[in-house]
């Protein structure tokens, strides 16, 4: 453990009482927490309690479990060295409240399921909004002084939902047993409530939790954590608050910030990054109030942060001129990116495809795209799983549920192999989205599917429906192959990963390029104290290297004094691809007289 800073070692030593650590980003979170929760789990001993670390996202818990295998190796045989569980918040609510307990409070017959919320029965659980009847699947739910109160989220506003009308619909929805992602946070907190022989037993068994990114912890997640807190679980926070960016999803980082205050509460905190360039660090201060200390010197490749503008619809300027950039830094491709704040401006960089086809096929040609071009296997298997389930008659409603949750069930698991094969092979089942789409695509489509139904009918017992026809229509599909020949080409400017700032957070990048709206550049440079400038705050914070800031072009003029101001180098995007000996004039661009303007 000796390559642990002091700071970090403090944490790793702190007695075994509920810790508050507020760290700067790139702090090594990862490695303190788990050298932490080593150091837990060897204090306890042989004393029969587990210790919880949890996080947000599935890549940190999988990043945790490995760092912990590693590292655990070091504890006694005997000091209870797997009395661990690394899983994600919402990970641990569900397998230890919802699904194992929480039918009882949902008044249903059966163990409570996840619904995706594209179920074909959920179409009888809506609620109305001021324009149109919305899927359950959008109601969420938050405590504000105490107090539930039931929302949803439309073009980045909230609307409240009627009280009344809201419980009456969870309640319907609760008896089936089902659950969306929002409403198992709400039953694992009822559940909590209603059974404290569980919220005991729950606090007995942990009776340590330690959380991760702990600023993105939201009103109904520390509802149910106070309860575990007043049944004598300890619980830990780690996290940074300027990070956080999940306000819209009710987390405001008050949790994390105040809980120093509380009696007991032992306060620690992180100040050295260790992930980016020191004039990155002084950007990153200067944008948060902070003095964290960069601990890595400054590199002798060109590096920095720049900012620069881009013309409507023109963004391939931008990234030739970055790419230009990144190889004069050196900075790997597979380790940069190019992000922004909308999925839907994701998207459009990076040339995701309008949806083709209807109903159940569209859901078909979205799972060939997954597959074929974002390779996201998972995903495209959980569309398949849907659309399949749409093609059957009079299925149980957790049919979706005991194909893509993992189910213990050996019937569950082998409908799961036999939904994946489909998914995965081109040959016999999704047919490959090179195919001209409404010909041989579709023709090959209902082919596979024919076959696939036949076998679910004969292994499984489950029908098909009658209008199969019908509900496989070939309308809607182009004459072209579902990929576009851009894709087919894979274009050096896809090379680089395009991506929204929340997917990418906790990541360490060698070069990011970030892609903002005037309105967005401006939250940056205003600070952390709205979300939209927090969100500016994680994009820059993940460079190791190399940080460009792209605005409208005619925003520049209003811009410019302000980047300037901040730390910031102005650089054109009038680059034309050179050879390595211009990299020394690309890291002493700066101010207006290196700009050539577009
Ligand atoms: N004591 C240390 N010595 C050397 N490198 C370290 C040390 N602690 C952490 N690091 C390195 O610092 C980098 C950043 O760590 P990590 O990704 O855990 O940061 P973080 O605190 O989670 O940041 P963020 O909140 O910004 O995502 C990693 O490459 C990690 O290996």
């Amino acid at each position: 453990m000796s390559d642990l800073t002091i700071e970090q070692q403090n944490v790793v030593d702190a007695p075994m009482v509920p810790l508050c650590v507020i760290a700067c980003a790139g702090s090594g979170k990862t490695k303190t927490a788990v050298h932490r929760l080593v150091r837990m789990r060897s204090n306890l001993g042989a004393a029969r309690g587990r210790v919880a670390l949890l996080s947000f996202s599935n890549v940190a818990v999988d990043t945790f479990r490995k760092a912990y295998d590693d590292l655990a190796s070091s504890l006694p045989s005997g000091a209870g060295r797997s009395r661990v569980d690394i899983d994600t918040l919402d990970g641990f609510i569900t397998t230890h409240i919802v699904r194992s307990h929480g039918h009882r409070t949902m008044k249903s017959p059966r163990a409570a399921y996840l619904v995706t919320g594209d179920e074909a029965f959920l179409d009888g659980f809506k609620f109305p909004t001021a324009t149109f009847p919305q899927s359950i699947k959008a109601l969420n739910l938050a405590f504000v002084s105490g107090k539930e109160v039931f929302f949803h989220l439309f073009n980045d506003q909230i609307y409240p939902i009627d009280d009344f009308f809201a419980r009456k619909l969870i309640a319907r929805l609760g008896c089936t047993g089902a659950y969306t992602h929002d409403l198992g946070r709400y039953w694992a907190y009822r559940a909590l409530k209603e059974q404290p022989k569980l919220l005991a037993a729950l606090a007995r068994r942990y009776p340590h939790i330690v959380i991760d990114e702990a600023q993105d912890i939201g009103s109904v997640h520390q509802a149910i954590l106070e309860l575990l807190i007043g049944a004598g679980s300890c619980v830990t926070l780690i996290g940074d608050p300027n990070q956080g960016i999940y306000e819209f999803a009710g987390a405001d980082g008050k949790f994390l910030t105040d809980y120093h205050q509380r009696p007991g509460v032992q306060q620690h905190s992180l100040q050295k990054n260790f992930r980016s360039a020191p004039n990155i660090v002084e950007l990153a201060n200067s944008l948060c109030g902070r003095g964290d200390v960069a601990e890595r010197p400054a590199p002798t490749v060109p590096h920095g942060a720049f900012f620069t503008g881009y013309k409507r619809d023109q963004h391939h300027h931008v990234f030739t001129a970055f790419q230009v950039a990144m190889s004069a830094a050196g900075s790997d491709a597979k380790g940069s990116a190019i992000l922004c704040r909308a999925k839907k401006l994701a998207g459009t960089m990076r040339g995701d495809d309008a949806p083709v086809g209807q109903g159940i096929v569209k859901a078909f040609a979205a799972a060939a795209m997954l597959r074929d071009r974002r390779k996201d296997f998972l995903k495209a298997f959980q569309r398949v799983a849907v659309a399949v389930v749409a093609l059957l008659d009079n299925s149980p409603h957790s049919l979706v549920s005991q194909i893509t949750q993992l189910s213990s069930s050996p019937a569950d698991r082998e409908l799961r192999k036999a939904i994946w094969a489909f998914t995965r092979d081109k040959a016999t089942g999704l047919p490959s989205s090179h195919l001209i789409a409404d010909k041989d695509w579709h023709a090959q489509l209902l082919a596979h599917i024919k076959v696939l139904l036949a076998n679910l009918e004969s292994d499984f017992g489950l029908k098909q429906v009658t209008n199969l026809g019908n509900k496989l229509a070939k309308k809607a599909l182009p004459s072209t192959p579902l990929i576009s020949a851009e894709d087919l080409a894979d274009s050096n400017a896809k090379a680089l990963r395009i991506d929204t700032v929340h997917k990418a957070k906790g990541e360490s990048m060698d070069a990011v390029l970030y892609i903002t709206t005037k309105e967005h550049a401006q939250a940056l440079l205003n600070g952390v104290s709205t979300e939209v400038g927090r969100i500016g705050y994680v994009a820059a914070t993940r460079a190791r290297d190399l940080l460009w800031v792209a605005v409208p072009h005619n925003s520049l003029k209003d811009l410019r004094p302000q980047f300037l101001a901040r730390g910031f180098k102005e650089v054109g995007t009038a680059v034309t691809p050179a050879p390595a000996s211009t990299a020394k004039s690309m890291s002493d661009m700066g101010g207006r007289n290196a700009v050539t303007d577009d």
